[in-house]
């Protein structure tokens, strides 16, 4: 058994790259949700206009598909000054990163995505450029190596992490402003269907933008992602027209439930509550129940059952929640918690 993870995924899949950017928003006040890291930036942003200086260096970190790449070019754009994006693992020698760095043009934003991948000697190189704008470059090999200083325009640099745990402290300690993106409400959501449902060209119903907003796992780009699919759906089964009951049979067809919830998430809740009494039990036997790998489990599906509420990681394994057994409309057995947890699920609720 293997499943479809592409719809609820939050890495951007194939193409997709090419259709995201031409939903991307190019100006601050375009850009839904966020509101405390838009305030902030957008006073690094003002005062540095104001006092004609490149601002200081911005690190986003947040996880996959929340707009990190959108709002690095968007300071660009703010501040009318041409973009270099580079990426962590395209840095492997300190080569590559001198050759970015001593091209630079006075005030330009570099964009380094995915940060945390950088290789080692880069990142040295890195520290010194961010905080003094300069690099040493070394010529010649061994002993009568010798460090040969070169000044470079003073830059901003962007960085973004999904990792951002796993940066360095010195590294993290150059950025003076880390903008932490976090998962986005069903309104700000809605937000963001309304605006690229515009761009698309559909007319999208209130009622319908709620139906999708809630399947999107806090996310923008699953956002977007079902609404095409949704699209597409209405365009084939419903003459093009977009209703909240055509989003969810839209959605309903694709496996993604009312909670955002697709089929290998919805699969390892129910092993874990009809194979195991909800638990707890260890991730490798949970794994073999659904036919999937450990890894597939515990790094694709369980963080969102985890930030949803309905399971939980223990020393002694996975446990699921009240929610869980609710979710899939079980009857928790009398031990399953403490009785005082034990929740009435109504008369056709189906019995384990
Ligand atoms: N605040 C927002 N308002 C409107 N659209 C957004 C917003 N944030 C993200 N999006 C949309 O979501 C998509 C993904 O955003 P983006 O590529 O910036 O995410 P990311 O954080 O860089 O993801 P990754 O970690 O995979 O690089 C883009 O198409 C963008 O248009
Ligand atoms: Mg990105």
């Amino acid at each position: 058994m293997s499943f479809e993870r592409d719809l609820v995924s939050p890495d951007a899949e194939g193409d997709e790259r090419n259709i995201e950017a031409a939903l991307r928003p190019k100006r601050l006040d375009e850009f839904i949700g966020q509101a405390r890291v838009r305030e902030q930036l957008s006073l690094v942003l003002q005062s540095a206009l104001r006092r004609n200086r490149p601002p200081d260096h911005v690190l986003m970190s947040g996880g996959p598909g929340l707009g990190k790449t959108t709002l690095s070019m968007i300071i660009a754009t703010e501040l009318s000054v041409p973009l270099r994006i580079t990426s962590g693992p395209a840095l492997e020698r300190a080569g590559d990163l001198a050759a970015i760095l001593s091209t630079l043009s006075e005030g330009e934003v570099l964009f380094i995505d995915e940060i945390h991948r950088m290789a080692r000697p880069a990142e040295e190189m890195l520290y010194l450029a961010m905080e003094d704008f300069r690099v040493d470059i070394v010529v010649g090999k061994g002993p009568g190596a010798t460090a040969i200083p070169l000044e470079i325009a003073p830059f901003t640099l962007v960085g973004a992490t999904t990792r951002a745990g796993m940066l360095p402290a010195p590294l993290r300690d150059r950025f003076g402003f880390v903008a932490h993106m976090d998962f986005y409400g069903v309104a700000e959501l809605e937000e963001v269907l309304h605006r690229s449902s515009r761009l698309l060209g559909v007319t999208l119903p209130d009622d319908a933008a709620t139906e999708i907003a809630g399947r999107s796992r806090g996310t923008p780009r699953i956002a977007n992602r079902l609404l095409r699919r949704v699209r597409d759906f209405a365009e084939v089964r419903a003459e093009g027209v977009i209703t909240r009951d055509v989003a969810s049979a839209a959605l309903n067809l694709y496996e993604v439930d009312a909670e955002g919830l697709d089929r290998l998430d919805r699969a390892v809740l129910g092993a874990l509550l009809r194979k195991f009494g909800g638990g707890p039990v260890g991730l490798s036997t949970l794994a073999v129940a659904v036919g999937e790998e450990p890894e597939t489990v515990e790094v694709v599906a369980e963080p969102f059952l985890v930030r949803q509420g309905l399971l939980a990681r223990t020393p002694r394994g996975r446990v699921a929640t009240a929610a869980a057994w609710t979710h899939l409309g079980l009857v928790p057995p009398p031990d399953a918690f403490g009785a005082s947890l034990l929740i009435d699920l109504g008369d056709d609720a189906e019995q384990i």
